[in-house]
């Protein structure tokens, strides 16, 4: 569903992707863990045709982006670190604005409902989302996701800053989406939730994918380790 063949791009002398190989199937939740800097936002962005490659391909079901970008995106939901919506919308305001940016036709009381399976609570969906937490505004853009009903979700470090209880919701959602056969790449630098969430585990650094690993493989513990020995090695 997610392919990166040999994945380059460089910024100035900057080497961002070096020949990043990376496959996430339908199902699958592969979590992209690096240091600042590592290359996982730039992995993404070439997914979401913001950044061409100088070489190598992204594919989205089989789509070259750099060629078709507005078709593969349609395979796509994408949910950054800091959903934006219109503050002085409802949540439910903002799902209908953005679906129908989709192009397409959910009824009004069908996209109440993606809301309240993504967990925001009945009484918020007419509040203002000005006076949202970030979980909140996390779940708005998961029912948006959802709503899309996109083969392919991306996520940039989605649950930073949100508390445990909340952090711990998204995972569940998330593992919906891998339940439905979609395929997850999500860019975090949460250990814990990485290890809890996905199926496939990939450490990123200087543009590198150094190893993947099978998540039930590695304790957090073990994760962990190999993390910082990676981090360590010179290279
Ligand atoms: N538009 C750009 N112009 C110049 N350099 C860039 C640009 N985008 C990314 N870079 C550089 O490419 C490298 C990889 O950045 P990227 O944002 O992909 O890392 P990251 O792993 O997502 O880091 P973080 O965990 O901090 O979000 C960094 O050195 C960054 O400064």
């Amino acid at each position: 569903m997610l392919q990166a063949i040999a994945l380059t791009r460089q910024f100035g002398q900057h080497k961002a992707l070096c020949a990043l190989d990376l496959h996430v199937g339908p199902g699958e939740i592969f979590c992209l863990l690096g240091p600042n800097g590592a290359g996982k936002t730039t992995t993404i962005n070439c997914f979401l045709g913001f950044v061409q490659p100088d070489s190598g391909q992204a594919l989205v079901n089989g789509i070259n982006v750099q060629q078709h970008r507005e078709q593969a995106r349609k395979h796509i939901a994408y949910i950054p670190e800091t959903v934006m919506l219109y503050p002085y919308l409802s949540g439910l305001e903002n799902l209908v604005f953005f679906h129908a940016l989709t192009g397409m036709h959910h009824s009004r009381q069908e996209l109440l409902e993606y809301l309240l399976r993504a967990g925001l609570q009945e009484d918020a969906v007419h509040r203002r989302v000005g006076g949202y937490s970030k979980g909140m505004r996390q779940k708005v853009g998961i029912a948006i996701a959802t709503a899309k009903q996109a083969a392919v979700l991306l996520l940039d470090e989605p649950t930073s800053g949100l508390d445990p209880a909340a952090s711990n919701e998204f995972s569940v959602l998330l593992q919906r989406f891998s339940n439905e056969g979609r395929a997850v790449l999500m860019a975090t630098h949460d250990l814990y939730r990485a290890r809890e969430v996905a199926s496939r585990i990939g450490i990123m650094k200087h543009g590198r994918l150094l190893t993947v690993m099978d998540a039930a493989d590695v304790d957090h513990y073990a994760l962990e380790s190999i993390y910082m020995e990676h981090m360590t090695a010179a290279r």
